[in-house]
């Protein structure tokens, strides 16, 4: 799978997810899905390992951000879950990132997620007190997680291709802030549709609300997937 589109599944319990699932299973192919702190908070490993049975590539959006230690460890015990992806917040800097790297499973891909794309600019700056703009700072944060030995980004399609200039051609530029057309932006700041994200350098989507809220999720997903390029 080069350029995944991952489905979010922010759902209270195991069962909602596993009921949401059910009318994909008429795809040709089974989406890529992520579990995100409200899932997995949940449902724990066990669910992670369910789906990992079912034969689903799993994103694990956990945004661990702690001391290297308590880090390392950490994606230790959540490489023994065979999850192909894994988030840890860029911010918790060089020596963190290193951790992960170093304790990642063969198959796992660590993700540093750079700026929140539920930050606007205004957002980032009261908050951080940073003199870097959205850019400049986006930048700054996938130079160091590339330089850390971290396997890709997590960042708004608009900073894609920005990434794409500081790092290489094969680092990872995963994009959530993801719209249809239409779709309400809810809480995020910084969005764009699936044709934008892809034109703008992304080589992976995260999709929640815009898929799990509509009316016929699948048919919602189809849609995501042709502007993305690929086929479901
Ligand atoms: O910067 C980030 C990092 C992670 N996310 C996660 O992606 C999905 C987006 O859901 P939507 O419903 O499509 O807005 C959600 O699980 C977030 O935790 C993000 O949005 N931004």
């Amino acid at each position: 799978m080069t350029a995944p589109v991952f489905i979010a599944l922010d759902f209270p319990d195991a069962a909602s997810a596993q009921a949401f699932l059910v009318p994909f299973r008429d795809l040709p192919e089974q989406p890529a899905v992520k579990v995100g702190m409200e899932l997995f908070y949940a449902a724990g490993p066990a669910f992670v390992r369910e789906l990992r049975q079912q034969g689903f590539t799993v994103f694990l959006d956990l945004k661990l951000y702690d001391i290297p230690n308590t880090v390392g460890h950490a994606v230790a015990r959540l490489a023994q879950l065979d999850v192909q992806y894994l988030t840890i917040h860029a911010a918790g800097g060089t020596k963190m990132l290193q951790q992960a790297v170093a304790n990642k499973g063969a198959d796992m891909k660590i993700l540093a997620v750079t700026q929140l794309t539920s930050f606007s600019e205004a957002d980032m700056q009261a908050t951080q007190q940073t003199p870097l703009s959205m850019a400049d700072s986006v930048q700054h944060l996938a130079k160091l997680a590339y330089a850390a030995g971290v396997d890709g980004t997590i960042s708004a399609p608009g900073e894609a291709a920005l990434i794409q200039a500081v790092t290489a051609d094969d680092f990872l530029r995963i994009t959530p802030g993801i719209r249809l057309a239409g779709d309400a932006a809810d809480d995020q700041a910084r969005i764009t549709t699936p044709k934008v994200a892809r034109q703008s350098g992304a080589t992976g989507l995260v999709v929640g609300r815009s898929i799990t809220k509509a009316h016929t999720p699948v048919a919602a997903y189809q849609r995501v997937m042709a502007e993305w390029g690929n086929e479901a």
